[in-house]
């Protein structure tokens, strides 16, 4: 019972500041209406509390216009109208913003500063994003259609963490004299790569943000980031910041647009010393493809998943399913480690099922600003409309569709929470990232079963476990073929783990040390010595 409490509280807390996860508390909602009735949906959507202040690029540490003067249209998921118009970057724009990193890393000061200064100017960065939580949150939530709770209390407070700890990393960053074979002094000496390309996905605008930057400058490194063009604001927003704290023009630029022009002019760049990348599998493939045949440039890929959450027959199941529950419903669905394949143990599938059910048709869907909701849109009509299709494909093959299965309300991109039980390995809804509010229920019956049909996928970015039992939760940690195992937890995304993909979910890690590892070239000096006191 203490352990089911100590999983409780893992699962439902606000997350302490040292180690995030990003769950929220369930709901309390009182007064709100759940989906069944979709009226919430068709209110007045709430004005968010926030102006916005910038839409241009933000290069050499000014705010610009795209060279061919071109806009493009940020909407919100909540109605699909217009938010405001954001500069389009296209090959003009990103060769401007590589040639003002290129210029701020071959003679501008960043990488010449002492470590100690650079990692001042991330920590008074932090403070500032810290001051403005609120606003940014907002603009977070306008722009993606995620919850501004989970914005204002999760994210954007991790986005702070993330900094605080890359600002502690920056003049921590040391070398090494190595023993040798003769008469020589060697030393190995980590240097900044350079000049670092980013390309991030809209699902977490500025967490991926963090991610990316917060090594790349602390290692003395500096950036052109592409957003995603589904949510352009937020990154504008705090990279003013980051100039506020005090960081050199050129070092960090912001760069609009869409993947295949702005991204692709980025992935092929010959000034480009290092891209990182988080997206689809596919794009990452054409990144990769781009990066090779231009300089080859190394390269970091965070791709898709299809992460088992494996629920054996020992624990409490009401906590079991609060955990699948929010595992894969978290930010509409649009995560890529969200435990889409939920494996339970068929000693207790039955009642997990039903009370699967009863626990969807509680969540609270609604306006992303109400307080107390727990899903709001899906980014956009494409994702909308590829949802609905998967749930369609799921009731053609086959799977029972025991709640959902429709949108909710009549405008915006809101899809009901759809449970389906009764999924095949061979399903579509089983083999591909649906990335949205869609469970998929299988059943097994042993260990050994339960670990080859979970690794049966190209993907192995994450895996969940539920159990009482250390025995099998030790033999499950180490069969996984995955990044990441959360046991009894789900994702809990703390500043030092790293983060990323076996297989076709990656290369390279993310977050904690290995994060730095990538944003650092290392170089070996051998010098002979004469007359050696010792060796
Ligand atoms: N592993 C991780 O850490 C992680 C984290 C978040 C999201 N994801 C994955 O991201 C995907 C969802 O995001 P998405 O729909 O924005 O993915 P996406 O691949 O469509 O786009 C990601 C980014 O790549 C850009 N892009 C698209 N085509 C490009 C091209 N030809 N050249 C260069 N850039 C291009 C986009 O503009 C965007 O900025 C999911 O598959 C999800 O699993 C992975």
């Amino acid at each position: 019972m203490a352990a089911a409490k100590k999983i409780a509280s893992i699962l439902l807390s606000r997350s302490s500041s040292a180690s995030r996860s990003f769950h929220l508390r369930r709901g309390a909602a009182s007064g709100i209406q759940r989906f069944a009735t979709a009226a919430v949906v068709e209110e007045e959507p709430i004005t968010p509390p926030v102006q916005i202040n910038h839409t241009q690029h933000l290069i050499n540490g000014k705010f610009v216009d795209s060279a061919s003067g071109k806009t493009f249209p940020t909407f919100d998921p909540r109605t699909g109208e217009v938010i405001t118009h954001v500069s389009q970057g296209e090959v003009e724009d990103v060769n401007r913003a590589v040639a003002a990193a290129r210029k701020a890393f071959d003679e501008g000061p960043w990488p010449k500063m002492t470590a100690y200064e650079r990692s001042r100017i991330l920590f008074r960065a932090a403070d500032l994003i810290e001051k403005h939580n609120d606003e940014i949150a907002a603009l977070e939530s306008w722009d993606s259609g995620k919850t501004y709770e989970q914005s204002s209390l999760v994210e954007i407070p991790m986005v702070i963490r993330y900094m605080r700890y890359y600002a502690g990393w920056a003049d921590k960053i040391h070398g090494l004299v190595v023993p040798a074979d003769g008469p020589h002094h060697v030393q190995v000496l980590y240097e900044p790569i350079g000049v670092a390309g980013q390309i991030i996905p809209w699902n977490f605008p500025l967490v991926m943000f963090a991610w990316k930057v917060g090594p790349a400058l602390a290692c003395g490194n500096t950036v052109i980031i592409k957003t995603a063009q589904q949510t352009p604001l937020s990154a504008l927003y705090v990279a003013k910041l980051f100039h506020e704290a005090g960081l050199p023009d050129g070092v960090l630029n912001v760069v609009s647009g869409y993947g295949p022009t702005a991204g692709a002019a980025l992935a092929s760049h010959m000034d480009v010393d290092k891209l990182a990348f988080t997206g689809s599998t596919p794009t990452g493939k054409v990144v990769m493809e781009l990066a090779a045949k231009s300089n080859l440039k190394s390269v970091i890929l965070e791709l898709g998943g299809k992460s088992p959450m494996i629920v054996l027959e020992d624990g409490d199941v009401d906590q079991a399913v609060e955990l699948a529950h929010s595992a894969l419903f978290f930010n509409q669905g649009q995560c890529c480690c969200a435990g889409s394949r939920t494996f339970v143990h068929e000693r207790v599938y039955d009642e997990f099922v039903e009370k699967s059910k009863a626990r969807a048709l509680k969540r609270v869907v609604g306006d992303p600003f109400r307080k107390g909701v727990e899903q709001g849109p899906q980014i956009d009509g494409d994702q909308f409309n590829r949802i609905l299709h998967y749930i369609k494909s799921g009731i053609d093959g086959g799977a029972s569709l025991v709640t959902g299965g429709d949108r909710l309300g009549s405008k915006g991109f809101y899809i009901q929470p759809t449970i389906f039980s009764d999924v095949k390995d061979d399903m579509i809804i089983a083999k591909e990232e649906i990335f949205g509010p869609v469970q998929s229920i299988f059943k097994f019956s042993d260990l050994d079963e339960v670990i080859r049909r979970s690794n049966a996928s190209p993907f192995g970015l994450a895996a969940g476990v539920f159990t009482n039992n250390m025995d099998n939760a030790n033999t499950l940690m180490r069969a996984l073929r995955v990044g990441t195992v959360w046991i009894n937890c789900y994702g809990v995304f703390d500043a030092a783990l790293p983060f990323g993909g076996y297989k076709m979910s990656g290369q390279g890690r993310e977050k904690g040390i290995d994060s730095l590892k990538a944003y650092l070239e290392v170089k070996s000096v051998v010098t002979t010595l004469k007359n050696p006191a010792w060796l």
